[in-house]
């Protein structure tokens, strides 16, 4: 065998492991865990989030925040008191490399600078859902790992016992709050390279009720996706994949600024590889969805933040060029497309900008989803918040955005609520927990991990919606969890 490529002991030298971004590298278990303020009684679930954080220096020069391994953290709620669990998800690549004490991995999604062979490649690191009784722990490049609720457990590689027929699973599957189905999708689905989309649903059982197959008109991204009542709407990145340019040890993403962003609308149910229409919107790049819906005419409402820019710019365009990161701007944007429509260029009028600061990490409240909602919350960065930058500068590491605060958009007032954690705190992704006995929409609270660069611990913010401005209770953890990716809550009682 040819010699293994070196890796250093300690991690490189550059922004994403340094700072709040030094791999965490800990797995274990804390229990009642510092609290201030008061956590209602009522509140009983247990929030669950995955960051990308390497177990071993990879031998890659300048590797992404995006090709770390995926850690789990669980945070349970019960009583008034707050508990934590974390436990690295038992991937083929996590394990050998536990075996071999040292970097297997290459490149961020290009098997072809491997030090060995993997069959399965993925670092399970995006997203972590709950699904018929299970944890899994999602990546876009290949499919679920399963992992046990209580005990973090790896249980293995998730096909749903043969049932599922892609290579690749999307790390943001949506759920339907009406029957519990699991509506998915996997792009690159017959490998690297290839522009095979493969759609399918899955009963809250489990069991598969339906695989559309079709093709992409691009190879591109496909990171997140829309769901309505009656409709699947597919935004794709501009950023374009290369099989020629893996096989040369490249980068699996370039940003592609000829690319339209194309939209793909299809029926939901009963779709063939001729129903998906490919709108067009001039080159942007379509970050995370809040939600969608059809409106009294049929219309697809689609709520996603849109960037004029480049968002990724670690995977700069084929001259090289990306933005410089705080430069980077995305807003949260409602598209609507008449799906019946043969026009499939996207007019100015139909895209609206719904709210103007800079935010990403769009959450509703789910059991609204796919239908009209009027609450939407997310991360969002405004420096007149007072921020102490200057103090908190040597310390945030870098490769991934920075938002300093939460907000609350009440679409029907068109009125924003902010939450400000602290001026030396950045935000990660909320989730919202229902009011218990209340069905009103938004009603409740809204809990996320938050960094504190001046202690360099990491601590949970709760929230309540009808109170916003206030911090209601900040569990203090006794450790620094890296910047991550998504998670969901999970009350006990499912
Ligand atoms: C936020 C998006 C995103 C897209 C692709 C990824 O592989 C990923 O890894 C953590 C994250
Ligand atoms: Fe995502």
């Amino acid at each position: 065998m040819a010699t293994l490529p070196a890796v250093q002991s300690h991690f490189p030298n550059r922004p994403q492991f340094q700072g709040f971004m030094k791999p965490c590298g800990v797995e274990g278990e804390a229990f009642n865990l510092e609290i201030e303020g008061k956590i209602p009684d009522e509140i009983d679930g247990t929030f669950y989030r995955v960051m990308p954080d390497p177990q071993f220096s990879p031998f890659i020069e300048n590797d992404p925040w995006f090709n770390g391994d995926g850690n789990i953290s669980a945070f349970q709620l019960k009583n008034g008191r707050a508990s934590f669990k974390q436990r690295y998800v038992r991937t083929e690549k996590l394990t050998r490399e536990r075996e071999a004490q040292r970097a297997l991995l290459g490149k961020y999604r290009n098997k072809y600078t491997d030090a060995v062979e993997f069959k399965i490649r993925t670092t399970a690191n995006t997203n972590v859902v709950h699904f018929n009784g299970k944890l899994l722990a999602l990546k876009e490049d290949a499919p679920p790992y399963a992992m046990d609720p209580v005990t973090l457990e790896t249980l293995g590689l998730h096909n749903f016992d043969g049932q599922l027929p892609s290579l690749t699973f999307t790390a943001h599957p949506k759920f339907d709050p009406a029957t519990g189905e699991m509506i998915c999708f996997g792009y690159e689905a017959k490998g690297d390279g290839t522009p095979d989309i493969c759609y399918y649903r899955i009963a809250a059982d489990g069991t598969f009720l339906e695989t559309v197959w079709l093709v992409s008109p691009v190879v591109a991204m496909i990171h997140d996706f829309a769901v309505t009542a009656n409709h699947v709407v597919f935004p794709i990145m501009p950023q374009v994949c290369d099989i020629d340019r893996l096989k040369a040890g490249g980068e699996h993403w370039q940003w592609s600024p000829e690319t339209p962003f194309y939209i793909g609308v299809m029926p939901r149910v009963g779709a063939t590889a001729g129903s998906v229409k490919w709108f067009r919107h001039p080159n942007c790049f379509p970050g995370h969805v809040a939600n969608a819906f059809e409106d009294d005419r049929g219309q697809l409402v689609v709520d996603i933040g849109v960037s004029p820019t480049n968002v990724f710019f670690w995977w700069p365009d084929a001259n090289g060029n990306s933005p410089r990161p705080e430069t980077i701007v995305s807003r949260l944007t409602r598209i609507t497309l008449d799906p019946a429509s043969e026009h499939l260029d996207i007019l100015p009028e139909q895209v609206k900008t719904l709210q103007s600061s800079n935010s990403e990490f769009y959450r509703i409240d789910d059991r609204f989803a796919f239908g009209r909602h009027r609450h939407v919350f997310y991360d969002a960065m405004d420096p007149a918040l007072g921020t102490d930058f200057p103090s908190i500068a040597p310390n945030l590491g870098g490769g991934y955005p920075l938002y300093n605060s939460l907000e609350h958009l009440d679409l029907e007032t068109g009125k924003t609520s902010v939450y400000f954690p602290g001026r030396h705190h950045m935000v990660q992704e909320p989730v919202f927990i229902p009011r218990k006995g209340s069905t009103e929409e938004g009603d409740g609270y809204l809990l996320a991990l938050v960094n504190n660069y001046a202690t360099m611990g990491s601590e949970l913010h709760l929230v309540d919606t009808g109170n916003f401005g206030e911090t209601l209770a900040k569990v203090v953890l006794p450790i620094r969890l890296r910047h991550g990716l998504h998670g969901n809550w999970v009350d006990a009682a499912e």
